[in-house]
């Protein structure tokens, strides 16, 4: 491809692999992105909008955008802190997925089960700036001397082994279910932060004229999302018991009702939160709700 084909597309960038990657590809696909990317290609032109996808590794994607490189982009908060790019993009859009923590973690019964104990010890990190950051706020808190600061060292993966390895007397590494840490011996005693994926565009983007069309995706992605995270409930209930019904259903805005050819019945239409689902049902029937039905919803704009 030559980098003409890129002129006056917007370009989007994607995880390339790890964690966040395969989700990314749901929500281009749930917000009708269409492509094709061709095998070992970084770049590809988007068939029904003008875009371009750059798929790149996750740390690097703040700065990209950040910089005006790229005008959009997904990646995971904690990389924005860690590239110090927070000031320079804008997250637009929580993205629901990619949870997890950074955390503190230490030998199960070592030596140091506290973060006080870890001061002036040895953290191995693929997250220097963010350890940095925490641990030098400990040392100063302790008034620690200048050659007896924790030491940060930087690992590009496995983090998990170096105090096994001897490397370490800590970690700080990303935490979701927590195996892998509970698999290395490890237990978290302190988090640094909780992070999730998130949309960002650059805070000083460099062509005004594409706002539009940011605005069209993140309006595009929003719906995706909830859908997934919504239902749509509709339930048949007595005037009487309105208020407690609709009180356990207040809905995104307010909920629909519209009058039943049954006098004094009406029939109520709400979205309600996916994982809340079942206990909103039991709790309808128990103030009364008749026919209580769930529809998914395949796509919404909210
Ligand atoms: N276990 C996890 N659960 C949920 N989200 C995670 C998890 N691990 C990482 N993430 C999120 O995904 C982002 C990318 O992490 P990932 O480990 O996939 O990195 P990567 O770019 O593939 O690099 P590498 O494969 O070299 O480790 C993290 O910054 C974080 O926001
Ligand atoms: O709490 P858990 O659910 O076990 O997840 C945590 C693990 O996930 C991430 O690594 P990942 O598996 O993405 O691979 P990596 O070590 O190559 O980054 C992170 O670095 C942890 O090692």
């Amino acid at each position: 491809m030559n980098a003409d084909a890129l002129n006056g597309r917007l370009l989007f960038a994607i995880p390339k692999k790890g964690r966040l990657h395969t989700q990314c590809l749901e929500l281009l696909s749930g917000a009708d992105i269409k492509f094709r990317r061709h095998q070992r290609l970084d770049v590809c032109l988007v068939m029904n909008h003008p875009i371009a996808l750059v798929f790149l590794p996750a740390s690097d994607i703040p700065s990209f955008v950040g910089k005006g490189n790229v005008d959009l982009g997904i990646t995971g908060h904690d990389v924005i802190l860690e590239a110090n790019m927070e000031e320079s993009v804008t997250e637009v859009l929580k993205l629901g997925f990619g949870k997890c923590a950074l955390q503190v973690q230490v030998p199960v019964g070592g030596s140091a089960q506290t973060v006080d104990d870890l001061a002036g010890k040895r953290i191995v990190t693929s997250f220097e700036v963010l350890a940095e950051q925490y641990f030098s706020k400990v040392d100063n808190r302790l008034q620690l001397s200048d050659d007896a600061r924790t030491k940060i060292e930087y690992v590009g993966g496995s983090v998990e082994a170096a105090c096994a390895l001897g490397l370490a007397d800590g970690i700080v590494d990303l935490v979701e279910s927590g195996d892998t840490m509970r698999a290395a011996g490890l237990h978290a005693i302190a988090t640094v932060l909780e992070t999730e994926a998130v949309l960002i565009k650059s805070t000083t983007p460099k062509d005004p004229s594409l706002v539009p069309l940011i605005n069209l995706i993140t309006s595009r992605i929003k719906g995706v999302i909830a859908a997934s995270t919504y239902v749509v409930c509709s339930y048949n209930i007595h005037r009487d018991k309105l208020h407690a019904a609709t009180a356990l259903t207040p809905g995104r805005r307010a909920p629909t009702i519209s009058p039943l050819d049954e006098e004094n019945w009406v029939a109520v239409n709400v979205m309600v939160e996916k994982k809340t689902m079942a206990k909103v049902m039991d709790d309808l029937v128990a103030v009364g709700a008749e026919d209580v039905l769930i529809f998914n919803l395949d796509n919404c704009r909210v």
